[in-house]
């Protein structure tokens, strides 16, 4: 850990005003084209929002930026009241307490899943165990109560490389929960599954509702509806939000219906 890992570290997560995320007006510029025009968008805390919006309206770049991967041309974006994510270094966001899960799963498919989650803990800098120090029996029990949350309890002895592609994605989901992160960032987290893995991976994203603050961008309308409730969408378009409001509100949006769902 460097010093100002360190201190970012120690500086801890301030959500006093009740929000985990703050983007203000960010643009991202990418040879001239703005993939992200002055978008503003708070999380608050335990909130889970669903991002949606045509091809291209910038939802991958703003996860790019919310985790250090891309750097704002304009804007400011902060994790809670005083860490300026635009001052960090991916790793250090990352350390900080926002996990990302990427569309395609990246789990150690050599590995049981068991492992995976014992490796994801002991991946957890915070908690800096040696590599082989036995689990205490805390960390069972909290390997053993996300295996059922993401419906792998009885297979935690299988191979990762031989698992679904939905439970692929349920036991990465796991391995972010491991690691506690405060902010939860899922691209796409049902793409390419099937019909019952997408209802099961929607009950599992309603068991972590107001556990964790999370930001799901999907593309999947019948998910997302399952998930949202009575939750706030928002919808992207050219990189700025073009409407925000419950489901049935934005689904009855004209301009949502143009751009996007009328398609
Ligand atoms: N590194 C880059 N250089 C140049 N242009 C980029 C770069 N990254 C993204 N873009 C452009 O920025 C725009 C926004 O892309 P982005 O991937 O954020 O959209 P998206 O909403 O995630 O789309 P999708 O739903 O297809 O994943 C696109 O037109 C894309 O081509």
């Amino acid at each position: 850990m460097t010093l100002n890992d360190a201190r970012i570290a120690q500086q801890g997560l301030d959500t006093t005003h009740g929000a985990i995320l703050y983007l203000e007006e960010i643009s991202v510029v990418f040879d001239g084209f703005r993939a992200l025009n002055k978008l503003s968008l708070d999380i608050s805390v335990g909130e889970l929002r669903c991002i949606i919006g045509p091809n291209g309206a910038g939802k991958t770049t703003m996860m790019d930026v919310i985790t250090g991967k891309t750097r704002p041309t304009s804007g400011t974006a902060y994790f809670g009241q005083t860490m300026d994510l635009s001052r960090m270094s991916e790793h250090q966001i990352a350390h900080a307490g926002i996990g990302r899960k990427f569309q395609r799963p990246t789990v150690f498919e050599q590995h049981t899943v068991f492992e995976n989650l014992e490796l994801a803990m002991k991946l957890d800098k915070r908690v800096r165990p040696t590599l082989f120090a036995r689990l205490s029996s805390d960390q069972r029990g909290k390997i053993d109560e996300i295996l059922k949350l993401i419906r792998l309890n009885g297979s935690e002895q299988r191979l990762a490389g031989l698992l679904s592609h939905g439970q692929k994605q349920w036991l990465e989901i796991g391995m972010l929960q491991m690691q506690e992160p405060q902010l939860i960032l899922l691209d796409e987290p049902v793409a390419g599954m099937s019909d019952a893995e997408t209802a099961r991976t929607a009950e599992l994203l309603n068991e972590l509702r107001g556990k964790h603050s999370i930001v799901v961008v999907e593309h999947d309308m019948a998910f997302v509806t399952e998930i949202a409730q009575q939750g706030v969408v928002t919808v992207l378009h050219e990189g700025a939000v073009l409407a925000q409001g419950r489901m049935e509100e934005v689904q009855a949006d004209e301009r949502v219906i143009e751009v996007y769902l009328g398609r």
